[in-house]
Parts: structure tokens; C-alpha cells; sequence
């Protein structure tokens, strides 16, 4: 079993202890654990990591302390095995959250048939990237992949355990798939394995123990292909974890033609040209060249215009009546909502944003026309809704197979009783 030095400097130390400590639900290798420290950081790195995560809307943690969050961790390292053998994943993981993985680890959302992509150079010289090997469908699955490394988004140790930890974290590999992982982008030259997984890590949400000062579900997973996957402000592709099969999807968010290039979007694309450079470069030490990132200086302003009113879309509740309110109150416009959603589809389309519920907004305009009677438009919007669906999901697409035929069966048919628009039935 492999054993991790214990750093005598610091506020955090590790020590191996033994494999059997704490059982596993998930078929696994033999795992070593850590337990965490005796005192805390100090003050300063605090105050900066607490207010880092308290900020950070996705990791969904408003009162995240970090002194009592590192005192409640016990890592582990273990390997997950799968059914078919053709994968391995190595996982550094709190135990609790180790203990709540799926088990046993079914095999991933199955691949597409045929193969959909090739790794190469790009021509802009961003080193490797992902292409389409075919012509993709809107919602078309580009690949699925299952994680290589996992470990938590803050790893609560010292720069030099931490470097250990990693280096641990990769011996668990085979050799071959540690070279691969070894040759992954690094945004951050010469600082090696560290690099490379805040290079090429995804977020991706673990199950968590519901516990005082639970594991954040955010963690960081880096994958052999899809980190291969360059950023674009206006990507034609999206990932999708898929917690019960323990998989990444990466589904096509637009029509995607042979030998273009799979993109997706590393950070919120709604901000400015110039926060989401200032991003870039900070997290991944680039400057952003894709096809918005380079219009010239009016037509930047304007795509941050478009941008900037597509972030407060569903927060403008007096601008933009909910859909009850509507169907409600016969002193609005019989269109006011629908124009307002297909104001928006028109921005997501030109910005190249269908990463931005582009889905909710032809959802939303089928329902307008459902709640007007409007058999015709209700037809061809939820046509639009439905093509719209990622492939796999047949369920949704026949349900709304079955309204596109028998309008009067939609849930919310004819809502808006006091309309004066065209009732074809
Ligand atoms: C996760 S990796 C993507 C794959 C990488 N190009 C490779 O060769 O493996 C992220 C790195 O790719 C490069 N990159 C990604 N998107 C880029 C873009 N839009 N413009 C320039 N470089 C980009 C940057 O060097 C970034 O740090």
C-alpha cells in the first residue's frame, strides 16, 4: 500500500493509517487515509479561502468555515474498479463522501456508436483540442467519458502535502494512463501535477453526508479526453455529469459540422469581454481568441450589451411576468411574454449562448401559445422545444411528441382564457 510522508511544518499533518479504518461501499482497491489537522490555518489564509467560497454560487456554501471544515476531514485514496475493466479512476475523497459513492459503479451512458471525435492540434495554436469526426445534431452526444483522477474542490493541506498527495494520487494509476494524464495541458509550468489538475479539472457533483460541515458536493475531476476540450465564450458543446453512472457527458449544444472544433465555455459566459479575459487569464493563463473575444471594439460592446441582458433575464420579475401572472391578469399583452422569450432566443442565437436555457426559452414560448389556444403555433414551437432535447432523452421527447398531435392534452392548454388572439380550436 502506498504511504504518504507526514509533513511536520504547518497547520495540517497526514498520516497513513489502516486500510481498513472505514469501510467502503464501492468496489475499490485497498485505500489509504488521512487524517486532518490539529489547528487551524491562519487567520489570513482564512479570511481569503472563506470569502473565496461564500462567493462562489455554484459551490452553493453562503457560511462555509474553513477552520472547522478541515477539522471534520479524513481523506482516503482508493481506486474505483469497474465492471468492464477498461477504465480506472483514482480518488482522493473525504471518507464520508468515499462511502456514498454509487456501488457497484454501473458502466457509463452508452458511447455513441459510431466515433464522433479525434484530439489534434488546433490551428490557433491552443496546443490540442477536441473535433468533430462527423456531422453532430443539436443535443447529439459527443462522447462519455468516466473521471481519470477525483479529488475535493478545497483540499485542505499544506502546499507540500499537498504535492505528496498528488504524486501519491498518480502512482495509483497504470503507467500508461499516468503518462496520459502526465501529458495533459499545464497552465502553470513548473508547478507539475498541481498544474495540471487545476488545468484540466471539471466540476463535477459528489453525493455528501448530510453532516455539520459536510465536504463541499463540489469536486475537482480531470478526464483523459474531454479536459482536451478548449474554451470558447460561445461554445457549441456542454459537459454533463451524470452522478449514478459516475460519467461525463459531452452533448452538442447546436449543430456541430465535421472537423469544426469542440468547444465549451470554462467560465460564466454572460459577464464582459473584459471580466471574462481577466478570468481566463487568471484561472488558465490565457488570452481568450474565439470568435467573440475577437470582434472589433463596437461589436464587442454590443455582444456585452446582448450578454449583460441575458444575465438578469429571469431575475426581472416586473419586467418580465411569471407565468401564472400572465395567464391571470387580462390587462397584459397577449404576446408580453412571448416576445420577451423570444427577445432572448434571438440574443442566445446571434451570441452564439444556446448553453443559456436555450431550451427554457422555446419551452416557455410553446407554453404561451398552449395558454392562447394557438394550435398552429403551439405545434410549431413545441416542434422547437422537442428538437431541441439532447438526443437521449426520449421520455421528454415523447411526451411532447404526444402534445405536438393532441394540443388539448398539453397541461396549461387555453390558461389564458380572456385572450383575443387566433383560437383554432
Ligand atoms: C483544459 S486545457 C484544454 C486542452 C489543451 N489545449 C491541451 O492541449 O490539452 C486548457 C488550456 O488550453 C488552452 N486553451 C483553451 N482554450 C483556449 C482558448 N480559447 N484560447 C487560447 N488557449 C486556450 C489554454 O492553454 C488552457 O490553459
Amino acid at each position: 500500500m502506498p504511504v504518504a510522508t507526514t509533513s511536520s511544518e504547518g497547520y495540517f499533518t497526514y498520516e497513513p493509517s489502516s486500510p481498513t479504518s472505514s469501510s467502503s461501499s464501492c468496489p475499490s482497491s485497498p485505500s489509504s487515509s488521512y487524517r486532518r489537522p490539529k489547528t487551524s490555518p491562519p487567520l489570513d489564509v482564512c479570511v481569503q479561502i472563506n470569502a473565496d467560497i461564500r462567493a462562489n454560487p455554484t459551490l452553493n456554501s453562503p457560511y462555509f468555515d474553513l477552520g472547522g471544515h478541515i477539522m471534520n476531514r479524513e481523506y482516503c485514496m482508493q481506486n474505483i474498479i469497474y465492471p468492464d475493466e477498461t477504465h480506472e479512476t483514482a480518488t482522493l475523497l473525504d471518507v464520508g463522501v468515499r462511502d456514498l459513492l454509487p456501488a457497484p459503479v454501473p458502466p457509463p451512458v452508452p458511447p455513441p456508436k459510431s466515433r464522433t471525435f479525434e484530439i489534434k492540434e488546433t490551428p490557433q495554436k491552443h496546443g490540442l483540442g477536441m473535433f468533430a469526426a462527423q456531422n453532430i445534431p443539436a443535443g447529439g452526444l459527443v462522447a462519455v467519458e468516466h473521471p481519470t483522477v477525483i479529488l475535493p474542490y478545497v483540499l485542505g493541506v499544506e502546499p507540500d502535502c499537498e504535492a505528496e498527495l498528488y504524486a501519491e494520487l498518480l502512482g495509483r494509476l497504470s503507467a500508461s494512463t499516468a503518462e496520459r494524464f502526465l501529458s495533459l495541458a499545464n497552465c502553470k509550468p513548473g508547478s507539475s501535477l498541481k498544474g495540471i489538475m487545476n488545468t484540466n479539472a471539471v466540476a463535477i457533483a459528489l453525493d455528501v453526508p448530510d453532516v455539520p460541515h459536510a465536504e463541499l458536493s463540489t469536486h475537482r475531476a480531470v478526464f483523459l479526453n474531454m479536459s482536451r476540450c478548449n474554451h470558447s465564450c460561445s461554445p457549441n458543446a456542454a459537459w454533463h455529469y451524470d452522478s449514478p453512472s459516475f460519467s461525463l457527458s459531452l452533448e452538442a449544444l447546436r449543430p456541430i459540422e465535421a472537423g469544426e472544433e469542440i468547444t465549451v465555455a470554462y467560465i460564466t459566459t454572460t459577464c464582459s469581454a473584459a471580466e471574462r479575459s481577466a478570468r481566463l487569464e487568471a484561472m488558465y493563463n490565457f488570452t481568450c481568441s474565439c470568435t467573440i473575444c475577437s470582434l472589433p471594439p463596437l461589436a464587442l460592446a454590443q455582444s456585452d450589451a446582448a450578454r449583460a441582458e441575458l444575465a438578469v433575464f429571469w431575475r426581472h420579475s416586473n419586467r418580465i411576468p411569471s407565468f401564472e401572472a400572465w395567464c391571470r391578469d387580462p390587462r397584459m399583452g397577449d404576446t408580453v411574454l412571448i416576445d420577451a422569450h423570444k427577445r432572448a432566443l434571438d440574443l442566445i442565437e446571434h451570441e452564439g449562448l444556446q448553453v443559456l436555457d436555450y431550451g427554457k426559452h422555446l419551452d416557455a414560448i410553446a407554453m404561451g401559445y398552449g395558454a392562447l389556444r394557438n394550435v398552429y403555433l403551439f405545434r410549431a414551437w413545441m416542434w422547437r422545444a422537442r428538437e431541441a432535447r439532447p438526443l437521449g432523452r426520449l421520455d421528454a421527447a415523447r411526451v411532447m411528441q404526444k402534445w405536438i398531435r393532441e394540443p388539448e392534452t398539453f397541461p396549461v392548454w387555453g390558461w389564458r382564457r380572456f385572450s383575443r388572439g387566433p383560437r383554432s380550436s
